[in-house]
């Protein structure tokens, strides 16, 4: 297992040990004490799987307002997506940049978001499932989101009219958005 840097501190990518056989594969894609070794030392409370049926299909830029902030470990289990994290830390030096990275189920590539960023991804092919370990519930009152198109942001989405949930369609730019409702 390797992790490699990203543009942005505290966004890796992790490209677990992949074992091949004539049955197929094999990869632990999730160990305590490996990730431990990693650095990523969260406790995840829960996972996630979602179906994207089409290709094109955009979810996102979503994120948790604090004392509710999630940390993502993102992996894809079917298809292939274009994953972005923003970083939305007040204080960092980076805030308002954002990293994209390719993970697909042939590629076995996962993204390690810590807590303070937002997140979404766009598919690349249909029937994509994604799947991600968070390190906070589910908090529906403290869901947020950031305009996906968000023109400051100028993020290269694979397509101009991505397939949105209502809630993604209506979403305001990060400059707008208070700074209580972003990360410390
Ligand atoms: C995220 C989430 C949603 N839900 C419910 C709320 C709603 O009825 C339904 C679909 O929710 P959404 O439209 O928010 O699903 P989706 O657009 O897939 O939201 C996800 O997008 C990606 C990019 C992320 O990073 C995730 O954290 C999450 O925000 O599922 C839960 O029950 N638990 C959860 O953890």
């Amino acid at each position: 297992m390797q992790k490699f840097k990203t543009e942005l501190d505290g966004v890796w990518i992790i490209e677990p040990t992949v074992h091949q056989d004539n049955r197929g594969f094999f990869i632990e894609s999730y160990s305590k004490r490996s990730y431990e070794g990693l650095g990523i030392s969260q406790e995840f409370v829960q996972d996630n799987h979602s179906l994207s049926k089409e290709a094109g299909t955009l979810r996102g830029l979503h994120y948790q307002r604090p004392p509710y902030a999630q940390g993502k470990l993102v992996r894809v289990l079917a298809g292939a997506i274009y994953d972005v994290a923003v970083d939305i830390r007040s204080s960092s030096p980076t805030f308002g940049q954002w990293v994209g990275v390719i993970l697909s189920a042939d590629n076995y590539r996962q993204l390690w978001i810590p807590q303070g960023f937002a997140h979404g991804f766009c598919t690349l092919v249909p029937d994509t499932q994604v799947s991600y370990k968070v390190d906070q519930y589910y908090n529906a009152s403290a869901d947020r989101g950031i305009a996906w198109n968000d023109p400051e942001l100028a993020i290269p989405w694979p397509v101009n009219t991505p397939l949105l949930s209502g809630k993604d369609g209506a979403y305001q730019s990060l400059s707008v958005i208070d700074q209580e409702e972003l990360f410390p």
